[in-house]
This record gives C-alpha cells, sequence and structure tokens, in this order.
C-alpha cells in the first residue's frame, strides 16, 4: 500500500493551549480514515495543519513521500488535495456551477484572464471545465440544479454542492469535516456509499461526529482527545477500546 499522507510527531499550541500533541497518522491509498474525538479534540485543528493554515510547532507532513513545508491553502489544489469545509463554504451569488467550478480554480479564465490567454483557447478551456463540472454534479445525482442560486437548495442538496466543488479537481486525498452534519439519517446512508466509492479513486479523511457512519465506512480511525492520539486502529478495535470509551463518557470503561 502507498503512503499517501503522513504525519509525524505534530505539536500545534495556541498560546498556552496544546491544541495537537505530538500527533501521528497515515492515509493508504484506496482506504478511508476516520478522525474521532470529543469537541476540542483537536481534529479541526489536524486539517488546518494538513491544508496549510496552521504551522506547527514541530512535526513533519509528508505527502506522496516528500515533506511539505511551506504548502499553503491555495496550492492545495496543485498537490491533489481537496478539502470540504464544516460550514459549506459556497459562495451565495454564484450558482451551483459556478460554485463547482471555482473548486476547479479556473473561473477567472472567464475574465480578463482570457484576454491575456488568447480567447479562443480561454473558451476551449472553459468548455472542457463545465463539462468537467456538469460531469461531476451528475455523478452526485445534482446536474438538474446547476443553474440555481444554493440559497433556494435544501440543505442535503448543498452539501453535495460542497462535496462536488472538492470532486471537480480530481483530487487525490479528499478531507472531509463532518461530512453528515444536518443530514437526515437516509442522506448519511448514502453519503456513506458515496464515500466508500470514492474511496477508489482518492484516500479519504473524514473528521465525524456521527460514529455509526464512522464505524460503516472507515478502513482504519484514530481517536484524539485534548490534542493527542490515544487509540488507532480498525472500527472493531476502536468500538472496544476502554481508554476511547472513557475519552466519550467520561467514566473509566
Ligand atoms: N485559532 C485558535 N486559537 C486559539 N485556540 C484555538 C484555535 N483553534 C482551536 N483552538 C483550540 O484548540 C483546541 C482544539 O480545537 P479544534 O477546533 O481543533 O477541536 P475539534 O476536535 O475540531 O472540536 P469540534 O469537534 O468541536 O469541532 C480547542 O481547545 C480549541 O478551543
Amino acid at each position: 500500500m502507498t503512503q499517501l499522507l503522513s504525519i509525524e510527531n505534530v505539536t500545534v499550541r495556541f498560546d498556552g493551549l496544546v491544541a495537537l500533541r505530538d500527533v501521528g497518522l497515515a492515509v493508504e491509498a484506496g482506504t478511508v480514515l476516520g478522525v474521532i474525538g470529543p469537541n476540542g479534540a483537536g481534529k479541526t485543528t489536524l486539517f488546518n495543519v494538513v491544508s496549510g493554515f496552521i504551522r506547527p510547532e514541530t512535526g513533519v507532513i509528508r505527502w506522496d513521500g516528500v515533506e511539505l513545508r511551506d504548502h499553503q491553502p491555495h496550492s492545495l489544489a496543485g498537490l491533489g488535495i481537496a478539502r470540504t469545509l464544516q460550514g459549506l463554504g459556497l459562495f451565495p451569488g454564484l450558482t451551483v456551477l459556478e460554485n463547482v467550478l471555482v473548486g476547479a480554480g479556473r473561473l477567472a479564465r472567464s475574465g480578463p484572464l482570457s484576454t491575456l490567454l488568447g480567447l479562443r483557447r480561454a473558451a476551449r478551456d472553459e468548455a472542457a471545465l463545465r463539462e468537467r463540472a456538469m460531469a461531476t454534479l451528475t455523478e452526485l445525482g445534482i446536474a438538474d440544479v446547476h443553474a440555481a442560486v444554493p440559497s433556494s437548495l435544501p440543505y442535503g442538496i448543498r452539501k453535495r454542492v460542497a462535496l462536488a466543488r472538492a470532486l471537480v479537481g480530481e483530487p487525490r486525498l479528499l478531507l472531509l469535516d463532518e461530512p453528515a452534519s444536518g443530514l437526515a439519517a437516509e442522506e448519511i446512508e448514502e453519503l456513506g456509499d458515496r464515500i466508500r466509492t470514492l474511496a477508489a479513486r482518492a484516500a479519504v479523511v473524514v473528521v465525524e461526529h456521527n460514529m455509526d457512519l464512522v464505524m460503516r465506512i472507515c478502513d482504519r480511525i484514530v481517536v484524539l482527545d485534548f490534542g493527542e492520539v490515544i487509540a488507532t486502529g480498525a472500527p472493531e478495535e476502536i468500538r472496544s477500546d476502554p481508554k476511547v470509551v472513557e475519552a466519550y463518557l467520561g467514566v473509566p470503561a
């Protein structure tokens, strides 16, 4: 198995508070890794480290075997990493299709840049991108709403738009921050199937509070508590780990 992303000894401190202490994990191609833990355990901070929003005080992040030193959020797509946010982060003034095109990072070409690049080439690029964006929307079953603005759509559909935006760049690693939050039971069921399907072409790291979903879709799970990894393993190992039970219930198992 190829280790696509690995993190070793990552420590992040906010003033006095240690948000991550000596954290390590690895994600292999073709797999789904779950990151769970009580509120404030450091899950979002971990995503922010991988995304280049936060520089850790210590530690190494390796992408495809190469150490990432000064990566920035805007260089993620180029690396082949995409992320969905806890909030949806959709642009309210853009249509669904335009929001997805922003994910492809090339919408600017239809602006003044197209004049510089040569109108014909830009038009060709634009057409190809639109086709890719529409194909992604079709895959997620929401092509029919491509011309709508997000605010006119139910929350579950908007979440799919956010996922389409992350997928359109054909990432090799997908970071999903609470993908099930706000969804109805049958939507969560469908989401689980979709994530499993996606894992065939992109490794997935998912931060999620819905334990049923996590247990169902993850190959491995990392449990954080107060910024430390207290357990790593397959779902059945995690489920019966006394340290994990204690972290969640607050009493020794
Ligand atoms: N920018 C920041 N400045 C100061 N403290 C922060 C900052 N970001 C996070 N923290 C703190 O770091 C700790 C870890 O937060 P983080 O958001 O990563 O946890 P989490 O596991 O994602 O929580 P949740 O499940 O509630 O989203 C918390 O104590 C939080 O208050």
